[in-house]
C-alpha cells in the first residue's frame, strides 16, 4: 500500500505531485519517460495492432513543447517498432530494447545507431529463438516474436494449461542458455544483452544532466527504472500489482488525463 510514505491506492496522489513538479520551477531540467505498452497503449491481443491513446499523444505533444522538458519512451520494443508507432514528436528520445537501443525522432525520422551482437550473440541469439519456438510448438495460441537482440515467447491467446506449460520451458531455455529471462505481461522475453530500463534511464538522465525525472510504466521490466530512479523523482505505476513505484493510477486512460494535466500545469 505505501511506498516512500505515499499512499499508492490514492488515485489523486500521482496528479497532484505532477502539479506540484510542475509548479517546482528549480527542477529543471525535467526528463519525462514512459514505457509504451500497457502504459501509454492499452493491451492488446496483437502486438501490431498496438497504439498509444489519442489522449496520450495529445499530453505528449504538449509536454513536448514545454522549454526545459524532454520527453522519452522507453520499451521493450525494438527501436524501429517503437518509433512506427509511437506518433510522438521531433526531439523525442526513443530507448527500445528494454535499454539495449537508444534514438531520436529527427525532422526526417528516426535518428539511431542500429544494434550490432557479435558473433557470439548472434549465434545465442539463434539458439534462443530456436529455443521459444520449441515451447511454442503444438500450443495454440503461443508464438514467438522476434526482436534484433531477443526473442518472446507470447501466451497472451492459449489456454492457462499451455500458457503455463509454455512459459516454464520458455525460462528453462534462457537457464540452459545462461541468458537474462523477464517473465512479463503474458511473455517470457530472453535477450542476448544484460542492460536493464533502469541503467539506460540513469544514462539519459546523466547525459540531459536532468534536476528531476517523471517515469510510468506498468510491467517487471519498469521496476528496473522505477527501482533505480532517486526518492525525489516521480515514479507511476500504471494498473495493478506489486511495485516499488511511489504513485499509481489505476490504467492507461488515467495516466493519459494526468499527463494532460501535467502538461497544463507545465504550460
Ligand atoms: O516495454 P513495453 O513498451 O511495455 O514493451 C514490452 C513488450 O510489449 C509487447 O508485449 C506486450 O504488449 C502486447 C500488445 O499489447 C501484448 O500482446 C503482450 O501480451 C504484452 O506483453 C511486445 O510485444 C514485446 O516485444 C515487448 O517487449
Amino acid at each position: 500500500m505505501t511506498a516512500g510514505g505515499t499512499r499508492l491506492d490514492d488515485d489523486a496522489a500521482a496528479p497532484a505531485v505532477l502539479t506540484r513538479l510542475a509548479r517546482d520551477a528549480a527542477r529543471r531540467p525535467l526528463l519525462v519517460a514512459l514505457d509504451f505498452d500497457g502504459t501509454l497503449a492499452p493491451l492488446v491481443d496483437d502486438p501490431d495492432a498496438s497504439r498509444a491513446l489519442p489522449a496520450a499523444v495529445d499530453a505528449l505533444r504538449a509536454l513536448a513543447q514545454v522549454p526545459g522538458v524532454t520527453l522519452a519512451l522507453v520499451s521493450g520494443r525494438s527501436l524501429t517498432d517503437l518509433h512506427r508507432r509511437a506518433e510522438v514528436p521531433v526531439g523525442t528520445v526513443l530507448i527500445g530494447s528494454h535499454g539495449g537501443e537508444r534514438g531520436r525522432v529527427g525532422e526526417h525520422g528516426l535518428i539511431h545507431e542500429p544494434i550490432q551482437l557479435d558473433p557470439e550473440q548472434d549465434a545465442l541469439l539463434v539458439r534462443v529463438g530456436a529455443g521459444l519456438q520449441r515451447a511454442a510448438r503444438g500450443r495454440n495460441g503461443v508464438w514467438v516474436q522476434h526482436k534484433p537482440a531477443a526473442a518472446v515467447l507470447h501466451t497472451r491467446l492459449a489456454e492457462p494449461d499451455d500458457a503455463e506449460a509454455a512459459t516454464r520451458e520458455g525460462l528453462a531455455v534462457a537457464e540452459e542458455l545462461g541468458v537474462h529471462a523477464i517473465h512479463g505481461k503474458d511473455v517470457v522475453e530472453v535477450s542476448v544483452l544484460t542492460v536493464t530500463k533502469g541503467t539506460a534511464l540513469q544514462q539519459l538522465r546523466a547525459d540531459l544532466g536532468a534536476a528531476a525525472v517523471v517515469y510510468a510504466g506498468d510491467d517487471t521490466t519498469d521496476e528496473h527504472a522505477f527501482a533505480d530512479l532517486e526518492a525525489t523523482d516521480v515514479t507511476v505505476k500504471v494498473g495493478p500489482g506489486g511495485t516499488v513505484a511511489r504513485y499509481r493510477v489505476p490504467d492507461p486512460e488515467a495516466l493519459a488525463e494526468a499527463l494532460a494535466g501535467f502538461a497544463a500545469a507545465l504550460a
